[in-house]
């Protein structure tokens, strides 16, 4: 009778700890679930204001790899969970473009007062920030008394919050506090691409490496051109606008031209950067994504010949292309850093798209995604030598192997054996 009243008494006791648990979760899955619809509800308003998609993989058009991807800041809306909790401790807001409003005095904070500087760019200094949540970021401040700056933030808080590559320098928050405007990227800890193409004090590229980041750039940009809902131009493609993360990988940075053509149509003046404009901008005034491509033919020439196109990089290029037969050729204008170190055929395919990218006429130039597609060919070309070669010498060790172990069996069989690893190493001449 006790043994039987004692087992109800554990039987109630733990029925109602399990009832109390699951009432507690159903209360925070309700609280969750309202915070999301509610992000929901502020982003279908704000898509009728810009027909930008959310997020750069919903509405995104097939792009030509499975290269796209998202990358969101530890804190964004994508991750749920971390958002509520960090609603919770009440330290950033959501803003109503859907990225992570950062409070002035955090920044503040994370900047050691505004003394952490890594750059200097046309809108304002860049500080290096150390958030509490252990995150790194960029924090681009914008010249305040500059009304062009005014628009500018605004039009790339709306735009880019909704842009996201992982070979895009990602927006991933704004501060807009006591007359100050900040824009929060992702932290690219290994700088500007032109500072490890023409800085001393650094390590010269690889062949390799140049032709990776070729692939990167060329993959930020066709997803801006082609995955991007409306597509965005970037305007002012160029090395130092290009930066590399701590593997190396590049990111397209800097949209701040390409702001200015999604606020007002009507853009007057001759925008970008000498050395890498489009002849037919120049003289058309009309911006296309052809522009772009042709900014970025000067950049695969950067990196093919390691010059800066403002001091006569082009010129070079016209004055060897002469020489070039067609495709072949093109080693005459090799970065000398390189000290030889490239596969030839890898550099005329690369210099001859280059080549291609900076006709004067725009329509005879290849699209991004025609771009991509080449670069991705000369790299899998490079793997599939590689592994040929590799399986090639395992077989010529396996083969050497059991030589050795017939030479000890028998003289004479080791002999005819010997001949046919000679005639494997001829055929594994590449
Ligand atoms: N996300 C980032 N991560 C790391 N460093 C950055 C980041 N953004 C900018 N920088 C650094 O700050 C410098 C200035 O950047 P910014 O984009 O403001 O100007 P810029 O591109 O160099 O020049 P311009 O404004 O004329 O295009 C860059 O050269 C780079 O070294």
């Amino acid at each position: 009778m006790k043994a039987e009243s004692s087992g109800l008494i554990i039987g109630i006791s733990i029925g109602v700890v399990i009832g109390v648990l699951l009432a507690i979760g159903g209360f925070f899955c309700f609280l969750y679930h309202r915070k999301r619809s509610q992000i929901g509800n502020s982003s279908s308003r704000r898509a009728a204001t810009i027909p930008i998609r959310q997020n750069g993989i919903d509405s995104c058009t097939a792009l030509s790899d499975s290269s796209v991807g998202t990358e969101s800041p530890k804190t964004s809306i994508n991750n749920g969970i971390s958002f509520w909790l960090g609603g919770l401790k009440k330290a950033n807001i959501i803003s109503a473009s859907g990225i992570l409003e950062y409070s002035y005095k955090d920044l503040q904070k994370a900047t050691v007062n505004f003394t952490t500087l890594i750059g200097q760019g046309a809108f304002g200094p860049v500080y290096k920030a150390q958030m509490l949540t252990g995150e790194t970021v960029a924090v681009k401040v914008l010249a305040t008394d500059s009304k062009q700056g005014e628009k500018e933030f605004h039009a790339e808080v709306m735009l880019f919050g909704r842009l996201h590559h992982r070979n895009l320098v990602n927006l991933v928050g704004y501060c807009a506090e006591k007359g100050q405007r900040m824009l929060i990227y992702v932290y690219m800890s290994r700088g500007c691409l032109a500072s490890h193409l023409y800085s001393e004090e650094l390590e010269p590229l690889s062949w390799e490496l140049r032709v990776q980041i070729a692939l990167d750039v060329a993959r930020g940009l066709e997803y801006l051109h082609d995955g991007a809902v409306p597509p965005v131009i970037h305007r002012d493609i160029k090395s130092s606008n290009i930066l590399l993360d701590e593997s190396m990988r590049a990111r397209v940075a800097d949209f701040g031209l390409s702001r200015e053509e999604m606020v007002s149509k009507h853009v007057s003046n001759i925008r970008g950067t000498f050395g890498y404009l489009d002849p037919e901008y120049i003289s058309t005034r009309a911006f296309t994504k052809k522009s772009d491509v042709y900014s970025y033919g000067v950049l695969l020439f950067e990196l093919v010949a390691g010059r800066n196109p403002l001091q006569g990089l082009m010129e070079y290029v016209e004055l060897a292309a002469m020489n070039t037969e067609g495709n072949v050729g093109w080693e005459e204008i090799v970065d000398s850093r390189l000290d030889g170190k490239y596969d030839l055929q890898e550099l005329n395919d690369v210099a001859t798209l280059g080549f291609k990218c900076v006709n004067r006429a725009p329509k005879k130039r290849p699209s991004m995604r025609d771009i991509v597609q080449v670069l991705s060919r000369v790299i899998k070309l490079r793997n599939q030598r590689k592994h040929h070669k590799k399986s090639l010498s395992a077989t010529a060790d396996e083969v050497t192997i059991n030589i050795d172990q017939s030479t000890h069996r028998s003289p004479m069989s080791g002999h005819r054996r010997m001949e046919s690893v000679e005639s494997t190493a001829d055929s594994c001449e590449v």
